[in-house]
């Protein structure tokens, strides 16, 4: 199997500048890999902190210690040392992160909101749409709504459009945080599918996913985020 992600001794503590500087240990000594076609998912109780580690991993937080490996082919780049740029460009080229909810920039169409990450990477235009449509039919986000922006969408609706973003392309890294919260069973069901199907071409995911019959379905393990508590 190829390693695709590496966390070893990661650390995070949150320093609150607004409350005089008081420090909130989260998380130490984070360890785990994940590799081509696993699913990898992170359990553990509420505030234990899953999404947090999702987000150092997209390099939104920045880790304060330890190592967060993304092995790009022969390169491997750490995230937690690397560059604002090195980070973008592994973004562009390696990460697709779905996060809880849509950020859609106003005015812009669904279909293009869902399409961008492909034109990011240099797809040309009606390629990049025809997937964007393709993912949506299969998603079943009514045909009219394509061509409006998703600010009024349902909160369904919206996350059906930021999934369809974050499985557009084809990047080797997955990272889904509770993408099917506000879900129906039956939209919920082609998620996992769709998930099922990223996973068994080879990409690498990692999740949390509150839904228990999800997480059977998606898992191929389980990394309890209760053990690295600082
Ligand atoms: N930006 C931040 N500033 C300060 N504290 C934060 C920040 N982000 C997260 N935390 C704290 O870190 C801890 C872990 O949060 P996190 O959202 O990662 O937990 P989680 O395991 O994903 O929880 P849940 O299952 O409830 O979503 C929480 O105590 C939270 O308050």
């Amino acid at each position: 199997m190829t390693m695709r992600l590496c966390l070893s001794g990661v650390g995070k503590t949150f320093t609150m500048h607004l409350r005089g500087g008081v420090e909130l240990p989260v998380l130490r000594n984070v360890e785990f890999a994940v590799s081509a076609g696993e699913c990898v998912v992170l359990t553990g109780p509420s505030g234990a902190g899953k999404s947090t580690i999702l987000r150092m991993i997209y390099g939104n937080y920045l880790a304060d210690a330890g190592q967060i490996l993304v092995v790009d082919g022969d390169t491997i780049v750490d995230i937690a040392s690397a560059p604002p740029r090195r980070i973008r460009d592994i973004r562009r080229r390696m990460i697709s992160y779905v996060s809880q909810f849509l950020r859609a920039v106003p005015r812009v169409p669904a279909i293009d909101v869902v399409a961008e990450p492909l034109r990011e990477r240099g797809r040309p235009a009606d390629e990049a749409r025809d997937r964007a449509a393709a993912l949506l039919q299969r998603l079943n986000l009514p045909e009219r709504l394509w061509s409006l922006p998703p600010a009024t969408f349902s909160g369904g609706e919206q996350q059906r459009v930021n999934i369809a973003r974050g499985l557009v392309s084809d990047h080797p890294i997955l990272i889904l945080d509770e993408p099917t919260a506000s879900l129906d069973a039956a939209n919920r069901d082609i998620v996992a599918e769709l998930i099922e199907e990223r996973r068994d071409s080879g990409a690498a995911l990692l999740g949390i996913f509150h839904d228990a019959t999800m997480r059977r379905r998606v898992a191929t393990r389980a990394v309890d985020v209760g053990a690295f508590a600082a």
